[in-house]
């Protein structure tokens, strides 16, 4: 049976004056424990501060993003064993804001990416391994971007993102990754993906792991959803069976909203 996980990406949002305000309304209406695991991802300058207020409680500690090299002179980047140092257990890689290439305008460009930092398949599965040898969690996320939807490219796409990012992991690493599927065309529109549909494409996600790393671990993976998930479509996303939880971005920056979501989930 896998732990459904709900995790909160706070992108680049809170100072640390507003990530105590979050935290302590959160921890403080947090009557019960949900049915899933919580994970909140505040922005790293605030990694601290949130560190301190979610010690000895049920919410763990997420990173956005890391580097894959341990140390060295790599300026503005953040090395896997930082997080751990500050308490991270989670950390988010491959988002769909960090993906993409330089230098737009490419021919095909999609104004809906919101793509600033050039991340391909390759440093995502880079820092996949880099996370998993430093024993954190990673949130893998992969995404259809619109044009590739109306294009018919959506299963393609994500059965070559969640393949390339499995490559060179072992069986046993793999089953510790958490996927993220989030269509880029529902990030922050409102617009969010059906959820017969979300459901199909979280499947597809576990039958590309099949391929890679065998069944053991496509049974184990946790597939989350993201993408405009709100208090008012949660319940019936985090039903379908291939869903095992969300990675909720607008809506985590609310304390009433992110319990309601964290309280939709299923009990077993
Ligand atoms: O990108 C997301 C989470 O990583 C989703 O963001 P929204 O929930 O704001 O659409």
């Amino acid at each position: 049976m896998r732990r459904g996980v709900i995790a909160g990406n706070w992108k680049m949002h809170c100072t640390l004056e507003e990530t105590r305000r979050l935290l302590e309304e959160l921890l403080h209406r947090l009557e019960s424990q949900p049915a899933c695991e919580v994970v909140v991802c505040p922005p790293f300058t605030a990694l601290s501060t949130a560190a301190a207020l979610l010690h000895n409680t049920p919410v763990k500690l997420g990173a956005q993003d890391l580097f894959w090299k341990e140390k060295g002179a790599y300026t503005g980047q953040i090395a896997p064993g930082m997080l751990v140092d500050v308490g991270c257990e989670y950390v988010i890689i491959g988002h769909s804001e960090r993906r993409g290439r330089f230098g737009v305008p490419e021919p095909d460009f999609d104004a809906t990416i919101l793509a600033y930092f050039g991340e391909s398949d390759a440093t995502v599965n880079r820092k996949l391994r880099a996370a998993l040898a430093a024993g954190l969690t990673p949130i893998c996320c992969v995404g259809e971007t619109l044009t590739e939807r109306q294009a018919g490219q959506t299963d393609a796409v994500i059965r070559r993102q969640t393949r390339a990012a499995l490559e060179g992991i072992s069986e046993g690493d793999a089953r510790k990754i958490v996927f993220a599927y989030e269509p880029v065309w529902a990030i922050g529109t409102g617009e969010v993906c059906a959820a017969g549909e979300a459901n199909r494409v979280c499947g597809l996600i576990r039958t590309a792991v099949g391929e890679v790393a065998g069944s053991d671990a496509a049974a184990a993976v946790r597939v989350q959803y993201g993408g405009s998930v709100k208090p008012e479509n949660a319940a019936d996303l985090l039903v379908q069976p291939e869903i095992d939880g969300a990675l909720v971005g607008g809506a985590s920056l609310k304390a009433a909203d992110f319990l309601a979501i964290l309280h939709a989930y299923p009990a077993s």
